[in-house]
């Protein structure tokens, strides 16, 4: 059983006066127990909102699935008493901005006791009075079991000197440190999914491969499994098992990362595949792929891509069908449809987006549509 197996998931904002904003699109998702899974994609695909809404995390967005599970149980379906349980002990949460998802003026050690004490593991007093004392007057203290979990969790996710480290504020760490201290308080809770959006987008390429290295090790080494979220397909190399490409609201392709890479179906996937020089990393932002994403109210019918697709042809305008390239390897693109006319059925799809791929990242500058619809 998969640990988040969502299907179909829709989800719209309301606007006052205008269209409403479609940000997801009909996404299906799922995290399996022990793994990393990247959701990757460019800006605005829709990622954040999709993490977001694992949480339940949406305020004013009407959020729709066919299915919603986590633990093969119905997330939809909770009251907010038990979701405020899920979220922190269950599901634990790491941003990109560290600085403003910290409280910038308690110590990072009391954060993450705050957290394991919520999570209920140790027994300490947790009355109004041992709270304020401890949070005002004190701060936690030093002998306390929740205190001494806060320095071990620190160790754990690779900071040196986490004893003294513990008793600093926020502002007094470096970005990196910080991302740690957001990753330590996110295992406090103990929890069995790790959501991480962008952890490392803020960071150099040094500090950020030492943190995917410890999100690697968490994973393997603690049965935490990891949704991570990341523009950066080199990112998605190196640290994940398989992947959610996710373009414009809609997923693209999903695979193991080992087939994404090896043998990438969809043109989008290519595209985007271009952006990673050899070794996998990458400096940034997926830029090779011309032109940029419809904005949600603007998105055409059918492939939410074809506008910018170098094999598009008209069944793009159709909606999206599913194609199964191999097992745990599927993409939603009607190249691999079976063409109702049977004067059009030679059909190297391949070759078709290879060829396509290969204009748009041409010298010759402007893309160059292939012609495929004459069969
Ligand atoms: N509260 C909101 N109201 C209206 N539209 C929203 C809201 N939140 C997100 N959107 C829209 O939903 C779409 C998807 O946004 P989302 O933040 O999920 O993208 P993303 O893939 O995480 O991008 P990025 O890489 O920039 O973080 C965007 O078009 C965004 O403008
Ligand atoms: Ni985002």
């Amino acid at each position: 059983m998969s640990l988040l197996d969502v299907e179909n998931l829709r989800v719209t904002f309301p606007v006052d006066g205008g269209p409403d904003v479609r940000a997801v699109d009909g996404v299906d998702i799922a995290v399996e127990p022990g793994e990393i899974h990247g959701l990757v994609g460019e800006s605005g695909s829709g990622k954040s909102v999709t993490a977001r809404s694992v949480m339940r995390l949406l305020d004013g967005a009407v959020v729709e699935a066919d299915r919603f599970d986590y633990r093969g149980e119905d997330l939809y379906a909770k009251s907010e008493a038990e979701m405020r349980t899920i979220r922190g002990d269950d599901i634990g949460m790491v941003f990109q901005d560290s600085m403003s998802a910290l409280n910038p003026v308690m110590t990072v050690g009391e954060q993450i006791a705050e957290v394991v004490r919520h999570h209920g593991d140790v027994d300490e007093s947790a009355g109004l009075l041992s709270e304020l004392r401890r949070k005002y007057v004190t701060g936690t203290s030093e002998t306390a079991p929740s205190w001494r979990r806060a320095v071990e969790l620190l160790e754990t996710v690779g900071i040196a000197d986490p004893a003294d480290v513990a008793t600093t504020y926020p502002h007094q760490l470096s970005g990196g440190q910080r991302q740690r201290v957001m990753i330590a308080q996110a295992l406090g809770g103990d929890p069995s999914l790790i959501i991480a959006d962008e952890p490392t987008t803020a960071l150099d390429v040094t500090v950020e491969a030492g943190i995917l290295d410890e999100l690697r090790r968490l994973c393997d080494e603690m049965d935490v499994s990891i949704l991570l979220i990341t523009h950066d397909l080199g990112v998605v190399a190196e640290t994940c098992d398989s992947v959610t490409v996710m373009y414009s609201g809609s997923v693209m392709e999903r695979a193991s990362t080992e087939q994404l890479f090896q043998h990438p179906a969809h043109p989008y996937t290519k595209g985007l595949l271009r952006s990673v020089p050899e070794g996998g990393a990458t400096d940034g932002e997926l830029t090779t792929i011309p032109g940029s994403a419809p904005e949600p109210t603007e998105r055409p019918d059918g492939c939410p891509f074809r506008d910018r697709c170098p094999a598009a042809f008209e069944a793009c305008a159709d909606p999206l069908p599913e194609h199964v390239v191999d097992a745990g390897h599927a993409t939603r693109c009607h190249l691999y449809t079976e063409r109702d006319d049977p004067g059009e059925v030679a059909w190297d799809a391949d070759a078709d987006i290879d060829a396509g791929v290969t204009a748009v990242t041409d010298d010759s500058g402007e893309p160059s549509p292939t012609e495929v619809t004459d069969g």
